[in-house]
């Protein structure tokens, strides 16, 4: 059986639904109880459908809370169809508007004003609409203690792509500063090229009708390179050289190898069809043709036919400006000597070289103390400057996780508050002031496994570009699993055969570090897969921009 990169023809949906249902039975027990009896008038909201109760105010305190045990079996991932079929659409489809995005009426009123410090949601045009009162509805009640839950992988992603609402605006850069960067408009040819017939070899333009085997014709003009085109007086030949316009008259260059020159007046030793050694005009590009779309990541080959056409000044989407929070008491930076009990911060590091190595500059600073003001500080000063601000660590339920709380207390809201996957199970993404959020989790795999599946992604969105897609290559190895979570290993791609194929670089652990040595990408498991077997289908996400390239 091959797993499929979710929306690939042939990807199966996933069983995920079911087997929540099956870990959750006695919360079920307790909903289908409380439904048998009709409304339950004594809890506000309750027998009303989940999108037409009323929101809650900010940092409010739910019984049924992101972080309670109750209620939470009503996640958003089983209200619904899942999304899917994003990747395939180019990663741009968002979910639909009740899932992914937040309530019309919500919409309208624009959001409540921010806590204090924060700028108010909409204050960025690209994502502009968020209210930022509440945890999104239906979020409120969703179960973070519930074994192996989480929203469907697919899910999780529609909502996270959909909270970039449009792309960053547009800049001009200068022409050899547009390298890394995303086209914002189409870029039409101004020129023909090339501009004018012109010859490919240095040797003599001639008039195909006028010249037979054998005869002598004197030379009679010279054009080069960079001259106005002459003409061709009729029974000469004309002396041309590489790159000179074509002179009027004449339909054919003869290579000067092919001639013999004497006294003035050359040999044709045989005759070449017409057009021979010519570069006819707009055979390579024709003026107004679209060269560049939108959405494209610019590289010396735009530069080059750029600057062909003498295009100075480019319009690309403006740096998205990213905020890196670390948090753990735990963590020292390089070069700081460890206590015991400390370890070196390697996710701070590990996502500015991979940011970059994606064109993507990102603002980051010591990892913040696991302290709930002193998260609620960074969170706010990160919102007021940043188009997304990331985090690691501090997101799942342990007393020193911090994240979610911090982003609450500032009137933040998430549209994502665990995923089904493994590793990454604690990830949310939503909103914080202007900016938008996305909380990846501690443990390295799991933070780089956030990053290649939801940050690469969402950039690609806010960019206006395609997300890049994953590599389709074989299984170099087989492995049984309990179905249930979407899954990612670092693999090593590598040809046999001809064909790529997929190692594995290390065992399961989603603090391993080592695996990642060896490894160029993770391959991604369906939620329902079962068994993988050498030889079966298997989509992998680059580490660097193969997947953009192979496209
Ligand atoms: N009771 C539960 N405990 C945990 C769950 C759960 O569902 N229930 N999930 C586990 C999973 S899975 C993960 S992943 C982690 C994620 O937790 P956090 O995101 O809150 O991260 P921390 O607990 O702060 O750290 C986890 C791990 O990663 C190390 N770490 C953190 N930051 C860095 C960094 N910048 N560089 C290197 N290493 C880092 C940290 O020392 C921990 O070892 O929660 C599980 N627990
Ligand atoms: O999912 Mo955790 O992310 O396994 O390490």
């Amino acid at each position: 059986m091959s797993p499929c990169w979710p929306g690939r023809p042939g990807s199966r949906a996933s069983t995920c639904r079911a087997r929540r249902r099956r870990w959750c039975s006695e919360e079920r027990g307790r909903h289908a109880r409380r439904n048998s009896r009709g409304p339950d008038r004594s809890r506000p909201g309750r027998g009303v459908p989940r999108h037409r109760r009323p929101l809650r105010a900010a940092g409010a305190r739910r019984a049924g809370g992101a972080g309670g045990r109750r209620g939470g079996r009503a996640a958003a991932g089983r209200e619904g169809p899942a999304p899917g079929g994003a990747w395939r659409r180019g990663g741009l489809a968002g979910p639909d508007e009740r899932h992914g995005r937040l309530p019309a009426a919500r919409r309208r009123r624009g959001g409540a004003p921010a806590a204090p410090g924060l700028p108010r949601s909409g204050a960025r045009p690209h994502h502009a609409g968020a209210g930022m009162n509440a945890i999104t509805p239906g979020f409120a009640r969703a179960d973070l203690t519930c074994p192996g839950g989480g929203m469907p992988f697919e899910e999780a992603r529609a909502r996270v792509l959909a909270l970039a609402e449009a792309s960053l605006p547009a800049e001009t850069v200068p022409l050899e500063a547009c390298c890394g960067r995303i086209a914002a408009a189409p870029l039409q040819a101004r020129l023909d090229l090339p501009r004018f017939d012109q010859s490919a070899m240095d040797g003599y333009a001639i008039a195909m009708g006028a010249a037979l085997p054998g005869a002598w014709l004197p030379v009679a003009g010279r054009t080069a390179a960079g001259e106005a085109p002459g003409w061709l007086a009729p029974a000469t030949a004309h002396r041309i050289l590489t790159g000179a316009p074509l002179p009027e008259g004449a339909d054919a260059v003869i290579a000067q190898e092919h001639v013999v020159l004497r006294e003035g007046f050359i040999q044709l030793a045989g005759l070449p069809a017409p057009g021979t050694n010519l570069r006819r005009r707009a055979e390579d590009i024709r003026a107004g043709e679209v060269l560049i779309h939108p959405g494209t990541r610019l590289d010396w080959r735009h530069v080059t036919l750029l600057a062909a056409q003498g295009v100075e000044a480019v319009p690309v989407r403006r740096h998205p400006r990213l905020v890196l929070l670390s948090s753990g008491r735990e963590l020292r930076g390089t070069g700081q000597p460890l206590a015991p009990g400390q370890i070196h911060d390697s996710n701070t590091p590990m996502l500015r070289a991979l940011l970059r190595s994606w064109g993507v500059a990102v603002q980051s600073r010591p990892a913040v103390a696991d302290e709930a003001g002193a998260m609620r500080d960074a969170l706010r000063e990160a919102a007021g400057k940043a188009d997304l601000v990331l985090t690691t660590a501090g997101i799942s339920v342990g007393d020193e996780d911090h994240v979610r709380e911090a982003l609450r207390a500032l009137g933040g809201e998430l549209a994502v508050l665990k995923v089904a996957m493994k590793p990454g199970k604690p990830l949310a993404a939503g909103r914080i002031g202007g900016a938008l959020f996305l909380g990846l989790p501690g443990n390295p795999q799991a933070a780089l496994a956030g990053a290649l599946a939801f940050l690469r992604p969402l950039l690609a969105r806010m960019a206006g570009a395609p997300a890049p897609r994953p590599v389709v290559s074989r299984a170099g190895f087989a492995l049984r699993r309990r179905p249930g979570r979407a899954e990612f290993l670092p693999v090593r791609l590598h040809s046999r055969d001809g064909v790529l194929e997929a190692a594995r670089t290390g065992p399961d652990g989603s603090g391993r570090l080592s695996p990642l040595l060896g490894a160029s990408g993770l391959a991604f498991l369906e939620a329902g897969l079962q068994e993988l077997r050498p030889g079966d289908a298997l989509d992998v996400l680059p580490f660097g921009a193969e997947g953009e390239a192979l496209a």
